[in-house]
């Protein structure tokens, strides 16, 4: 049943209508889609899930598709990429800290705040959807502060807010752009110390990590051919990558080429680099492959499915079991082994590999648009202690490949920390053979991908469209 307006009350505002506040004597009723938000906001919070593996699973629970799995999908990953500027308003507007709010409670109010500010719901929808949320979460009692706090947010729209909140960009000019582009701080200077002397690209990088990516798929060499899935799928074939396919909005799980391993979800770079080092010019032997940081396998598919048309085998290492196991499956009918292993000490005969990918755990600071709630997880003390297992990683890729033969460092990431401080100190044996010029589709061509250190890749996904991957290409003398 519909309220009449109030007197006195604009027609937009927010207390009209079932947002009822605090006394409303209906029970509160939650839309699903609102309902996964705020269980994909909690599990975030509460289990350190991963947004983009959680929200699979919850909408298959609450049996959402079409436009309600859509709506639940932009509300849970906008409100989780855009946490931080989502709070600098809400800590505007509210009579008490944020950090002394019931977590649940200020789940509800991003997710309300999002509403407001970045969708085309109407106020009061969005207001009213909160309050119902926090009551029915059986936390009634917040419900008029969730209430008084929205109807401050909505005074002004986004840009009202960030005018009145951000410093001025000559003041500040991190500070301005952490703020516009929901960034935290040190991801800022990060990715614009990466730019180097393009930073005058920095609000364009950042603004890339805010938009939905497409899904970008793998046809699988020797398993489908790309006008094969591109018809099967109804993608359109990737820029660069002679194997990759970009596809409209849908579920990939869903495709059959999917399901039975002709094809996989891979981000364009990903494939990028893989292919770079798996084709690079290389004198000698060419029939040992390793993969030293393997899980959960992407790059271990494409570079198995590779291997098996050139006669080639690959030895892949990864040091946690269950991403090991998602390898093996990954790679199933491929000439691929698996090692459950330690990449710094794998067992593995020195010296024999002719080809060796080290796909580096890193801060993933280039895949952070397909990573909603990551830029906000990450700290800026987990760079040290990934750079020290970078640097182990490599030296122990140097011990494996034979002489002569050739290692693809790379990384998610272009923190110049983990890309040329850690070819800054390298093992001696090891040189840079000049990338640039090998990358499948020539992607220079239409914008520069040099990275930090002559020679390596560095691409962006506001140049390219693909992850921030980094790759450097080494050749053991
Ligand atoms: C960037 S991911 C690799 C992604 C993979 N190449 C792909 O394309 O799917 C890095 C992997 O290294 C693994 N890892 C971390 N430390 C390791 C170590 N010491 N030895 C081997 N693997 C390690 C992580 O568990 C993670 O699965």
């Amino acid at each position: 049943m519909s309220h009449p307006p109030r007197r006195g009350r604009r027609p937009n505002d927010p207390r009209r209508g079932r947002a009822s506040g605090p006394s409303g004597g209906r029970p509160p009723q939650v839309d699903p889609a609102r309902q996964v938000a705020a269980e994909l906001l909690a599990a975030v919070r509460a289990d350190d899930a991963y947004a983009n593996l959680k929200l699979p699973e919850l909408l298959a629970a609450h049996g959402l598709s079409g436009r309600d799995a859509a709506l639940a999908t932009e509300l849970s990953y906008g409100t989780s990429r855009t946490k931080g500027q989502l709070d600098a308003i809400l800590s505007a507007c509210s009579t008490r800290p944020l950090d002394s709010i019931d977590p649940p409670v200020l789940d509800a109010l991003r997710l309300g705040a999002y509403q407001l500010l970045r969708t085309r719901i109407p106020p009061h929808a969005a207001v009213s959807a909160t309050v119902d949320l926090v009551r029915a979460g059986g936390r009634p009692g917040a419900a008029g502060f969730v209430n008084a706090l929205l109807r401050k947010v909505s005074a002004h729209d986004l840009d009202g807010w960030l005018a009145e909140l951000a410093p001025a960009s000559d003041d500040d000019p991190t500070g301005h752009l952490a703020l516009t582009t929901a960034h935290p701080s040190w991801i800022v200077d990060a990715i614009g110390d990466a730019l180097g002397p393009r930073r005058d690209e920095l609000a364009d990088a950042l603004a890339a990590d805010n938009q939905s990516p497409a899904v970008h798929l793998v046809a699988r060499p020797g398993r489908i051919a790309r006008d094969e899935l591109t018809a099967e799928s109804g993608g359109t074939p990737a820029r660069y990558s002679p194997y990759g396919l970009y596809l409209p909005a849908g579920n990939p799980g869903a495709l059959a080429a999917v399901a039975d391993g002709r094809a996989a979800v891979q981000d364009e770079g990903s494939q990028l680099v893989a292919l770079t080092l798996a084709e690079a010019p290389l004198d000698g032997s060419d029939e040992r492959w390793l993969d030293l940081a393997a899980g959960p396998g992407g790059k271990a598919g494409l570079l198995g499915a590779l291997a098996a048309r050139r006669g080639a085998t690959v030895d892949a290492v990864e040091i946690s079991p269950h991403r090991a196991d998602l390898v093996r499956r990954t790679v199933s009918g491929l000439p691929v082994t698996v090692h459950t292993a330690d990449g710094r000490d794998p067992g593995l005969p020195a010296g024999s590999y002719d080809r060796v990918l080290l796909d580096a755990p890193c801060t993933g600071l280039g895949a952070l648009r397909r990573r909603p709630e990551a830029r906000w997880r990450r700290q800026p003390a987990d760079v040290a202690e990934l750079t020290r297992l970078q640097r182990d990683l490599l030296q122990s890729a140097a011990g494996l490949v034979r002489p002569g033969g050739l290692i693809g460092y790379v990384t998610c990431s272009p923190h110049l920390v983990e890309t040329a401080a850690v070819l800054n100190r390298r093992p001696k044996d090891l040189e840079i053979v000049d990338a640039t010029e090998l990358v499948p589709g020539n992607p220079a061509a239409d914008a520069p991908l040099d990275g930090p250190v002559p020679g390596t890749v560095q691409l962006w996904p506001h140049r390219h469209g693909t992850d921030a991957m980094f790759l450097a290409l080494l050749r053991r003398s």
